[in-house]
């Protein structure tokens, strides 16, 4: 549970059909036996929070981003406005004017998330048949203030790919073809940045897409992340398959600095602030 004091990122890549959307949300989000990652780390996170044995004082709030044909839709809210991304100097990347929405229980979380799946773009395809044009951003932070005032933030996002099916296989048209070039090309764009970034190059293309600039932090930043590689086990899938496991190779190569989000309570310094004092005077 290192979201409980750091930043974390899980994402699950892979063609499309091969169960990303069914490891990150699962098959129904209130079954406890056929749910998926986010429902479950929601519950660990509420059934810990509410174990603890000192007076914990804790917010938590959610909000779900959907990335499609390279524009940003905040699916908690309805206003429909076309969000931008800014650069802030501490916090890096980040989605303006992004609603987010602070949850008091499981239930609660689990009701948004199930009217949000319902209102992903979704569009069939001849390689499946309901699948998810998009990519998702599900987004938890959690602030925690202990009761000798030491405060802890986490965050930890949920990534869910659109499937990296090739134009030709899937044997759309239309509007569909267009979102098929664009979801090809943000995830060539996450490419170029993991190549960039396990192959230790002076410049990373985090610029090229709202994929890879939202996924900045997650890739080469202070984020211990985590990525799920689903593969199809359909043998006319095999070149797919290898080329998704090459990229789960070279995911590994990256090496991130996590760092723990804690603020000691003033109290806890003074007491820093004494023993330092005092090292230096013995030293002397
Ligand atoms: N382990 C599994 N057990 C049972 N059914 C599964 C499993 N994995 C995937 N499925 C089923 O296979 C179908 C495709 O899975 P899913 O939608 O998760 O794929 P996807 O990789 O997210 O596709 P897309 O790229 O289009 O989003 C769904 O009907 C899903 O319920």
């Amino acid at each position: 549970m290192i979201f409980w004091q750091a930043n974390g990122t899980i994402f699950t890549y892979g063609q499309t059909g091969s169960g990303k959307s069914y490891t990150m949300m699962g098959l129904y989000i209130y079954d406890p036996e056929t749910k998926g990652i986010i429902p479950r780390v929601s519950n660990l996170i509420f059934t810990k929070l509410q174990e603890s044995t000192c007076e914990i004082e804790y917010s938590l709030k959610c909000s779900i981003i959907e990335i499609y044909k390279e524009s940003l839709r905040d699916l908690l809210s309805d206003s429909g406005v076309r969000l931008k991304i800014k650069e802030d100097p501490k916090k890096g990347a980040f989605v303006q004017g992004l609603e987010e929405v602070y949850v008091v229980c499981e239930e609660e979380l689990m009701n948004i998330i199930a009217l949000v799946e319902s209102k992903r773009t979704v569009a069939s395809t001849k390689l499946n048949e309901v699948s998810s044009r998009s990519h998702q951003l599900f987004v938890l932070e959690v602030n925690q203030k202990l009761p000798d005032d030491t405060e802890k933030r986490g965050i930890v996002n949920f990534i869910d790919l659109a499937g990296s099916e090739k134009v030709k296989e899937s044997g759309v048209t239309g509007n569909k073809l267009e979102e098929a070039k664009n979801i090809n090309l943000s995830l060539s764009c996450l490419s170029n940045v993991i190549n960039a970034l396990s192959s230790k190059a002076d410049f990373i293309p985090y610029r090229d897409s709202k994929l890879t600039r939202l996924l900045q932090e997650s890739l080469g930043g202070n984020y211990k992340t985590t990525l799920i590689v689903n593969c199809n086990p359909d043998p006319r899938n095999v070149e797919v398959t290898i080329n998704t496991l090459k990229f789960a190779q070279r995911v590994k190569n990256i090496k991130n600095n996590v760092k723990l989000n804690i603020k000691k309570s003033p109290a806890a310094y003074s007491q820093i602030i004494n023993e330092l004092r005092h090292k230096i005077q013995s030293l002397k």
